[in-house]
C-alpha cells in the first residue's frame, strides 16, 4: 500500500507533538494508515512509540497537531467515547472472573444486557478459538490463551481500530511466533484496522502491511517491510532493520536517484541514493548477505578475513580493509567452497543494486 493520500484513511496523524515539560516524547509526527491495514510503529525503547498509541487512544493529550479517525478530529472525545479499543502489554483479566465474564463485563459496562453480551462474547471467543475454554479461570490457561482472552475482550465491542502495544512480549518465543500468525489472520478475518506496537523488528517484518520506523519521537521511515529492508532511507534505518554493513565512501555527484561514489581502495562505484543524498562524504548500506567474496585482483574491495563465525546454515566472516575498517559478508554453510580461511586476502564484491547511499 502506497503512502499517500488516496488510501481510505482510519487515521491521521497530522504534525502531532507531544511534550512533557521541556522534553519532547513525540516531534512533528506525521502518518497516515488506511482502513483494515495492519500497520506497526517499531522503534528501540523510549523512541515513543506507546506515547503515541495512548495519544490515539485519548490517555494523553496532544500539545500540537491533529489526529483525525475516519476523518473525524477526536481531540475532544473521551478514550470511552472514541471507536478504538487498546490491548496492554500487561493484559490483566479478572482473576476470579472466568474467561467468559471477563469478555461480558466490558460489554455490559457499555450497555449490554446479560443475554447479549454473553452471545457477543461467544462470538468473539469462537473466533479467537477458546470458546472451550469459556467456562475456566484465567489461572487455568497458558500465557498464549491468557493472551487470546485479552484480544476477544478488546474485539468485543466490534471497534474500528485495534492498538496493540506490544501484547506479544510476556510469551515466549515458540509461542510468540505461533501468535503471530493468529494475530494476522485475525485482523484479516474481522477487517479491523489493527496499530501494532514492537521494538521487535522479526515481529514488525512479519506482520506489517506497513511499518513506520520511530526514533527520538520522530517518523524515520514509512513503508510495506519490504521497502524498509531494502531501500532503507537513513544510517538509523537501515542499521535497526536487520543487520548491514555501512562502507565509508566519497561521493563525487548524485543525480537522478544514482551516486557515483569512490570506494575505500579507489575502486569507481555507482548504486542508488537515498532521496536527501547529496555529494561529499556517505555511507553506503550493504546487507551482508549481499556481500560476495571472490579472488582479489578482481573485486571492487580488498581485506582480509579477521573472523568467522559458524551460525548453522550460515558463516559469518568479518573482513578487515586496509584502512581498518570492518566489513560483513554471510556465505551459506552449504556452499563451503566460497568460504575463506582466517587471514585469507580476499576480494568483497556487491551489485549495484545491493548497495544503497543513505543520508546521515
Ligand atoms: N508521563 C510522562 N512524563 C514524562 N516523560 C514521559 C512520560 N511518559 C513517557 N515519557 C517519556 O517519553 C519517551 C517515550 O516514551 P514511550 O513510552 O512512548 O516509549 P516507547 O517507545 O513506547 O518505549 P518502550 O518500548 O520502552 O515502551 C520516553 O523517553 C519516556 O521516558
Amino acid at each position: 500500500m502506497a503512502e499517500d493520500q488516496t488510501i481510505n484513511p482510519a487515521i491521521e496523524i497530522d504534525r502531532v507533538v507531544k511534550r512533557y515539560g521541556s522534553f519532547t516524547a513525540l516531534n512533528d509526527v506525521s502518518l497516515t494508515i488506511a482502513d483494515n491495514e495492519f500497520f506497526t510503529l517499531l522503534g528501540p525503547s523510549g523512541c515513543g512509540k506507546t506515547t503515541l498509541l495512548r495519544c490515539i487512544a485519548g490517555f494523553e493529550d496532544i500539545s500540537e497537531g491533529a489526529i483525525r479517525l475516519y476523518g473525524d478530529d477526536i481531540a475532544n472525545d473521551p478514550p470511552n467515547k472514541r471507536p478504538v479499543n487498546t490491548v496492554f502489554q500487561q493484559y490483566a483479566l479478572f482473576p476470579h472472573m472466568n474467561v467468559q465474564r471477563n469478555v461480558m463485563f466490558g460489554l455490559q459496562r457499555l450497555g449490554y444486557s446479560e443475554m447479549d453480551a454473553r452471545g457477543r462474547a461467544r462470538e468473539v471467543l469462537d473466533l479467537v478459538q477458546l470458546l472451550p475454554f469459556a467456562d475456566r479461570l484465567p489461572a487455568q490457561l497458558s500465557g498464549g490463551q491468557q493472551q487470546r482472552v485479552a484480544l476477544a475482550r478488546a474485539l468485543a465491542p466490534n471497534p474500528k481500530v485495534l492498538l496493540l502495544d506490544e501484547p506479544l512480549s510476556a510469551l515466549d518465543l515458540k509461542l510468540r511466533q505461533a501468535v503471530r500468525l493468529e494475530l494476522q489472520q485475525l485482523q484479516q478475518d474481522t477487517g479491523i484496522t489493527f496499530i501494532f506496537v514492537t521494538h521487535d523488528q522479526e515481529e514488525a517484518l512479519t506482520m506489517s502491511d506497513r511499518i513506520a520506523v520511530i526514533s527520538d519521537g520522530r517518523v524515520q521511515q514509512v513503508g510495506p517491510a519490504r521497502d524498509i529492508y531494502e531501500e532503507p532511507n537513513n544510517k538509523f534505518v537501515a542499521d535497526f532493520i536487520g543487520e548491514t554493513n555501512l562502507i565509508d565512501v566519497a561521493v563525487t555527484g548524485v543525480s537522478n536517484g544514482m551516486a557515483a561514489c569512490t570506494l575505500p581502495g579507489g575502486a569507481a562505484f555507482t548504486c542508488p541514493a537515498a532521496q536527501g543524498a547529496h555529494q561529499g562524504h556517505g555511507h553506503l548500506s550493504v546487507r551482508p548477505e549481499r556481500v560476495s567474496l571472490t579472488a582479489p585482483e578482481k573485486a571492487l574491495i580488498t581485506g582480509h578475513v579477521q573472523r568467522l563465525i559458524y551460525l548453522g546454515t550460515d558463516m559469518h566472516i568479518d573482513v578487515a580493509l586496509s584502512d581498518g575498517e570492518m566489513v560483513k559478508a554471510r556465505v551459506q554453510n552449504s556452499q563451503s567452497a566460497h568460504i575463506p580461511a582466517q587471514g585469507a586476502q580476499v576480494g568483497l564484491d556487491f551489485e549495484e543494486g545491493a548497495a544503497r547511499l543513505l543520508i546521515d
